[in-house]
Protein backbone atom coordinates (compact mmCIF):
# COMPACT_ATOMS: atom_id res chain seq x y z
CA UNK A 1 0.00 0.00 0.00
CA UNK A 2 1.24 3.86 -1.06
CA UNK A 3 1.16 6.50 2.00
CA UNK A 4 0.21 9.12 -0.16
CA UNK A 5 1.95 12.23 2.25
CA UNK A 6 0.74 15.85 1.75
CA UNK A 7 3.81 18.74 2.24
CA UNK A 8 3.41 21.77 2.86
CA UNK A 9 4.10 25.06 4.94
CA UNK A 10 4.53 28.87 4.18
CA UNK A 11 5.92 30.39 1.63
CA UNK A 12 9.90 30.22 2.13
CA UNK A 13 9.74 28.07 5.09
CA UNK A 14 11.98 25.60 3.33
CA UNK A 15 9.57 22.75 2.13
CA UNK A 16 11.86 22.35 -0.29
CA UNK A 17 14.40 20.61 1.41
CA UNK A 18 11.96 18.37 3.17
CA UNK A 19 10.97 17.21 -0.88
CA UNK A 20 14.58 16.75 -1.83
CA UNK A 21 15.11 14.33 1.24
CA UNK A 22 12.02 12.21 -0.10
CA UNK A 23 13.06 12.07 -4.06
CA UNK A 24 16.90 11.17 -2.56
CA UNK A 25 15.25 8.50 -0.49
CA UNK A 26 13.31 7.17 -4.00
CA UNK A 27 10.25 8.37 -3.35
CA UNK A 28 8.20 10.31 -5.84
CA UNK A 29 7.56 14.14 -5.03
CA UNK A 30 4.15 15.87 -7.05
CA UNK A 31 5.44 19.79 -6.91
CA UNK A 32 2.01 21.72 -7.05
CA UNK A 33 4.03 24.69 -8.01
CA UNK A 34 5.80 22.87 -10.89
CA UNK A 35 2.23 22.14 -12.14
CA UNK A 36 0.87 25.73 -11.76
CA UNK A 37 3.84 26.71 -14.01
CA UNK A 38 2.74 24.11 -16.67
CA UNK A 39 -0.81 24.82 -16.71
CA UNK A 40 0.21 28.62 -17.15
CA UNK A 41 2.39 27.76 -20.46
CA UNK A 42 1.85 29.47 -23.97
CA UNK A 43 -1.11 27.74 -25.51
CA UNK A 44 -2.99 26.58 -22.40
CA UNK A 45 -6.54 27.74 -22.06
CA UNK A 46 -5.50 29.19 -18.71
CA UNK A 47 -3.07 31.48 -19.67
CA UNK A 48 -5.82 32.78 -21.81
CA UNK A 49 -8.48 33.12 -18.99
CA UNK A 50 -5.37 35.10 -17.16
CA UNK A 51 -4.76 37.34 -19.90
CA UNK A 52 -8.65 38.15 -20.08
CA UNK A 53 -8.95 39.03 -16.33
CA UNK A 54 -6.01 41.03 -16.01
CA UNK A 55 -5.16 42.49 -19.17
CA UNK A 56 -2.33 42.21 -22.11
CA UNK A 57 0.41 43.81 -19.17
CA UNK A 58 0.76 41.01 -17.85
CA UNK A 59 2.25 38.99 -20.90
CA UNK A 60 5.46 39.68 -22.25
CA UNK A 61 6.43 40.38 -25.88
CA UNK A 62 6.79 36.82 -27.22
CA UNK A 63 3.29 35.88 -25.30
CA UNK A 64 4.44 34.18 -21.81
CA UNK A 65 3.15 34.85 -18.52
CA UNK A 66 4.77 38.49 -16.96
CA UNK A 67 5.22 35.80 -13.18
CA UNK A 68 6.80 39.11 -11.87
CA UNK A 69 4.10 41.47 -13.37
CA UNK A 70 1.06 39.57 -12.03
CA UNK A 71 2.94 38.76 -8.85
CA UNK A 72 3.20 42.62 -8.30
CA UNK A 73 -0.85 42.40 -9.24
CA UNK A 74 -2.20 39.45 -7.00
CA UNK A 75 -0.11 39.51 -3.77
CA UNK A 76 -0.63 43.67 -3.51
CA UNK A 77 -4.67 43.05 -3.68
CA UNK A 78 -6.54 40.44 -2.01
CA UNK A 79 -9.50 40.71 -4.22
CA UNK A 80 -7.31 40.63 -7.43
CA UNK A 81 -5.66 37.36 -5.88
CA UNK A 82 -8.78 35.72 -5.20
CA UNK A 83 -9.58 36.05 -9.04
CA UNK A 84 -6.41 34.51 -9.90
CA UNK A 85 -7.15 31.55 -7.68
CA UNK A 86 -10.53 31.09 -9.23
CA UNK A 87 -9.74 30.98 -12.76
CA UNK A 88 -6.40 28.50 -11.59
CA UNK A 89 -8.16 26.43 -9.02
CA UNK A 90 -10.12 23.73 -11.10
CA UNK A 91 -6.93 23.42 -13.57
CA UNK A 92 -4.07 23.12 -10.87
CA UNK A 93 -6.85 20.43 -8.89
CA UNK A 94 -7.61 18.07 -11.47
CA UNK A 95 -3.73 18.35 -12.90
CA UNK A 96 -2.50 17.52 -9.28
CA UNK A 97 -4.93 14.83 -9.10
CA UNK A 98 -3.43 13.31 -12.02
CA UNK A 99 0.38 13.65 -11.41
CA UNK A 100 -0.90 11.93 -7.89
CA UNK A 101 -2.59 9.16 -8.93
CA UNK A 102 0.26 8.51 -11.88
CA UNK A 103 2.81 8.35 -9.24
CA UNK A 104 0.78 6.33 -6.64
CA UNK A 105 0.00 3.37 -9.82
CA UNK A 106 4.35 3.26 -9.86
CA UNK A 107 3.39 1.22 -6.61
CA UNK A 108 6.25 3.29 -4.37
CA UNK A 109 5.46 2.88 -0.38
CA UNK A 110 5.53 6.62 0.07
CA UNK A 111 4.40 9.30 -2.65
CA UNK A 112 4.21 12.78 -1.70
CA UNK A 113 2.19 15.58 -2.64
CA UNK A 114 4.14 19.01 -1.98
CA UNK A 115 1.47 21.66 -2.44
CA UNK A 116 1.90 24.99 -0.77
CA UNK A 117 -1.99 25.96 -0.32
CA UNK A 118 -2.56 22.41 0.74
CA UNK A 119 -4.94 23.22 3.91
CA UNK A 120 -6.26 26.84 1.49
CA UNK A 121 -7.54 24.99 -1.47
CA UNK A 122 -8.61 22.26 0.49
CA UNK A 123 -6.33 19.10 -0.43
CA UNK A 124 -5.97 17.73 3.15
CA UNK A 125 -8.69 14.68 2.77
CA UNK A 126 -6.77 13.52 -0.40
CA UNK A 127 -4.02 12.48 1.52
CA UNK A 128 -3.25 9.67 3.85
CA UNK A 129 -1.60 12.26 6.19
CA UNK A 130 -0.08 16.00 6.39
CA UNK A 131 3.36 17.07 7.25
CA UNK A 132 3.94 21.04 7.71
CA UNK A 133 7.43 22.31 7.12
CA UNK A 134 7.27 25.28 10.34
CA UNK A 135 9.61 28.31 10.58
CA UNK A 136 9.43 31.36 13.08
CA UNK A 137 7.86 34.37 11.38
CA UNK A 138 11.26 36.21 11.51
CA UNK A 139 12.93 33.50 9.43
CA UNK A 140 10.82 33.16 6.88
CA UNK A 141 10.16 36.50 6.61
CA UNK A 142 14.49 37.04 6.63
CA UNK A 143 14.70 33.99 3.95
CA UNK A 144 12.36 34.65 1.91
CA UNK A 145 13.89 38.22 1.14
CA UNK A 146 16.89 37.00 0.62
CA UNK A 147 15.69 34.31 -1.62
CA UNK A 148 13.38 36.68 -3.64
CA UNK A 149 15.23 39.75 -2.98
CA UNK A 150 11.86 41.41 -1.89
CA UNK A 151 11.94 44.48 0.06
CA UNK A 152 10.00 43.57 3.71
CA UNK A 153 6.76 44.84 3.06
CA UNK A 154 6.69 42.74 -0.46
CA UNK A 155 7.57 40.00 1.50
CA UNK A 156 5.07 40.11 4.16
CA UNK A 157 2.43 40.83 1.47
CA UNK A 158 3.10 37.16 0.69
CA UNK A 159 3.45 35.81 3.32
CA UNK A 160 -0.30 37.68 4.64
CA UNK A 161 -2.18 36.33 1.87
CA UNK A 162 -1.03 32.48 3.15
CA UNK A 163 -2.77 31.21 6.02
CA UNK A 164 -0.55 31.70 9.43
CA UNK A 165 2.24 29.24 9.49
CA UNK A 166 1.46 28.44 13.23
CA UNK A 167 -2.61 27.50 12.31
CA UNK A 168 -0.90 24.92 9.55
CA UNK A 169 0.99 23.25 12.14
CA UNK A 170 -1.94 22.74 14.39
CA UNK A 171 -3.82 21.14 11.96
CA UNK A 172 -1.09 18.71 10.44
CA UNK A 173 -0.22 15.42 11.34
CA UNK A 174 3.59 15.92 11.60
CA UNK A 175 5.65 18.79 12.12
CA UNK A 176 8.85 19.39 10.83
CA UNK A 177 11.26 22.46 12.43
CA UNK A 178 13.01 24.15 10.12
CA UNK A 179 14.59 27.07 12.30
CA UNK A 180 17.42 24.80 12.42
CA UNK A 181 20.35 23.64 10.32
CA UNK A 182 19.26 22.17 7.31
CA UNK A 183 20.76 18.77 7.79
CA UNK A 184 18.63 19.02 11.29
CA UNK A 185 15.72 18.97 9.06
CA UNK A 186 16.74 16.92 6.69
CA UNK A 187 17.11 14.50 9.37
CA UNK A 188 13.47 15.03 10.60
CA UNK A 189 12.65 14.56 7.05
CA UNK A 190 14.62 10.90 7.56
CA UNK A 191 12.80 10.09 10.81
CA UNK A 192 9.41 10.69 9.12
CA UNK A 193 10.32 8.52 6.24
CA UNK A 194 11.20 5.62 8.15
CA UNK A 195 8.00 6.71 10.04
CA UNK A 196 5.80 6.49 7.36
CA UNK A 197 7.68 3.07 5.83
CA UNK A 198 6.13 1.38 9.01
CA UNK A 199 2.78 2.37 8.15
CA UNK A 200 2.89 1.93 4.21
C1 LIG B 1 1.47 34.68 -8.51
C2 LIG B 1 2.52 33.97 -9.34
C3 LIG B 1 2.45 34.42 -10.80
C4 LIG B 1 3.92 34.36 -8.77
O1 LIG B 1 4.90 33.64 -9.45
P1 LIG B 1 6.40 33.46 -8.85
O2 LIG B 1 7.21 32.82 -9.94
O3 LIG B 1 6.85 34.77 -8.28
O4 LIG B 1 6.24 32.48 -7.61
P2 LIG B 1 6.03 30.86 -7.57
O5 LIG B 1 4.97 30.44 -8.53
O6 LIG B 1 7.34 30.19 -7.66
O7 LIG B 1 5.39 30.67 -6.12
C5 LIG B 1 6.17 30.92 -4.95
C6 LIG B 1 5.33 30.74 -3.72
O8 LIG B 1 4.31 31.73 -3.68
C7 LIG B 1 3.21 31.23 -2.95
N1 LIG B 1 1.98 31.34 -3.77
C8 LIG B 1 1.83 31.07 -5.09
N2 LIG B 1 0.56 31.24 -5.47
C9 LIG B 1 -0.11 31.65 -4.38
C10 LIG B 1 -1.48 31.97 -4.13
N3 LIG B 1 -2.37 31.88 -5.12
N4 LIG B 1 -1.82 32.34 -2.87
C11 LIG B 1 -0.89 32.41 -1.87
N5 LIG B 1 0.41 32.09 -2.05
C12 LIG B 1 0.79 31.73 -3.28
C13 LIG B 1 3.52 29.75 -2.67
O9 LIG B 1 4.04 29.62 -1.37
C14 LIG B 1 4.59 29.42 -3.66
O10 LIG B 1 5.43 28.36 -3.24
C15 LIG B 1 2.34 32.42 -9.26
O11 LIG B 1 2.68 31.99 -7.97
C16 LIG B 1 0.95 31.94 -9.60
O12 LIG B 1 0.58 31.91 -10.76
N6 LIG B 1 0.19 31.51 -8.56
C17 LIG B 1 -1.13 30.97 -8.75
C18 LIG B 1 -1.06 29.46 -8.85
C19 LIG B 1 -1.03 28.81 -7.50
O13 LIG B 1 -2.04 28.85 -6.80
N7 LIG B 1 0.12 28.22 -7.14
C20 LIG B 1 0.29 27.52 -5.90
C21 LIG B 1 0.14 26.04 -6.11
S1 LIG B 1 -0.56 25.24 -4.68
N1 LIG C 1 17.47 25.44 7.68
C1 LIG C 1 17.80 26.45 6.87
N2 LIG C 1 18.85 27.26 7.19
C2 LIG C 1 19.16 28.32 6.38
N3 LIG C 1 18.52 28.63 5.22
C3 LIG C 1 17.48 27.86 4.87
C4 LIG C 1 17.07 26.73 5.66
N4 LIG C 1 16.01 26.15 5.05
C5 LIG C 1 15.76 26.86 3.93
N5 LIG C 1 16.65 27.88 3.82
C6 LIG C 1 16.66 28.88 2.74
O1 LIG C 1 15.45 29.60 2.85
C7 LIG C 1 14.88 29.82 1.56
C8 LIG C 1 13.48 29.19 1.51
O2 LIG C 1 13.58 27.78 1.56
P1 LIG C 1 12.85 26.86 0.46
O3 LIG C 1 13.05 27.44 -0.90
O4 LIG C 1 13.26 25.46 0.71
O5 LIG C 1 11.34 27.07 0.93
P2 LIG C 1 10.00 26.52 0.27
O6 LIG C 1 9.09 26.24 1.41
O7 LIG C 1 10.30 25.41 -0.67
O8 LIG C 1 9.51 27.82 -0.49
P3 LIG C 1 8.32 28.14 -1.57
O9 LIG C 1 7.06 27.55 -1.11
O10 LIG C 1 8.27 29.63 -1.48
O11 LIG C 1 8.83 27.66 -2.88
C9 LIG C 1 15.87 29.26 0.55
O12 LIG C 1 16.70 30.30 0.09
C10 LIG C 1 16.66 28.25 1.36
O13 LIG C 1 17.97 28.09 0.86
Amino acid sequence: MTYLLGLTGGIASGKSTVSRTFKAAGFPVVDADVIARQIVEPGQPVLARIAQAFGPEVLRADGSLDRAKLAEIVFSQPGRMAALNQINRPYLREAISQALAQAKAGGAAIVVGDIPLLYEADYADDFDGVAVVSVDPNIQLSRLMARDGLSQADAEARIQSQMPLAQKAALADFVIDNNGTQEATIAQANALIHRLQRLS
